[in-house]
């Protein structure tokens, strides 16, 4: 579902990845690993297509949702409705459905009507996951999703990241936490 070759990545004139080959098949999942600053964000946005790499090149099947360091979701709006804000851009039918089953997944169904700006850092953290589950994207990249998430939360990120392969999926996720992703391959930065 991913894959790249030769992958050289510099930021601000200093080279962070050279010569990096990898590749993600459907139901796989990639944890990158690699102390701060070494270049774990930079990879995935190029990864995503945000970032020209210096040499190299990624090649993508099928649609994509990303995750970064921000919520991205309209900070005054009520968490149920920023959600399908989002969903409904990404896939008008059934993107109430969508967002639901995405609040119940993450734990945050209760607070659908709570304003975004309110949420607690583990909150947002998880409100932004479920921005990606609830856009129903194919491959999912994940900067630090771990970051800010109690052990509960740890856990359901796991099982929707199992169910997500399980069905087909694919996920890169950048990490500094241990996480249980059974038979993920690992790039260390
Ligand atoms: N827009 C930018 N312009 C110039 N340099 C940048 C830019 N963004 C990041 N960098 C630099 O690139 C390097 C890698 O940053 P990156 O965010 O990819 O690291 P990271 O491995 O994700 O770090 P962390 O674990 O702290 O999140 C850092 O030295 C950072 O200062």
């Amino acid at each position: 579902m991913l894959s790249a070759q030769g992958l050289t990545v510099a930021r601000g004139g200093r080279l962070l990845i050279e010569a990096l080959d990898l590749a993600v098949p459907r139901g796989g999942a990639l944890l990158v690993r690699g102390p701060n600053g070494a270049g774990k964000s930079s990879l995935l946005r190029v990864l995503a297509g945000l970032l020209p790499p210096v040499a190299g090149a990624v090649t993508r099947e099928g649609t994509l949702a990303w995750m970064g360091e921000a919520t991205a979701l309209d900070s005054e709006r009520r968490l149920g409705a920023a959600l399908r804000f989002w969903a409904t851009l990404d896939r008008a039918a059934g993107a109430a459905l969508r967002v639901s089953a995405a609040l119940a997944a993450v734990g945050l169904d209760e607070l659908d009507d709570v304003p975004v700006r309110l949420l607690s850092t583990g909150q947002r953290r998880r409100a932004a996951l479920a921005r990606v589950v609830a856009a129903g994207a194919d491959l999912w990249l994940l900067d630090e999703p771990a970051s800010g998430l109690d052990a509960a939360a740890v856990a359901r990120l796991e099982a929707l990241i199992d169910g997500h392969r399980g069905g087909g999926g694919a996920v890169v996720v950048t990490t500094h936490q241990p996480l249980a992703l059974p038979d993920a391959a690992t790039v260390t930065l």
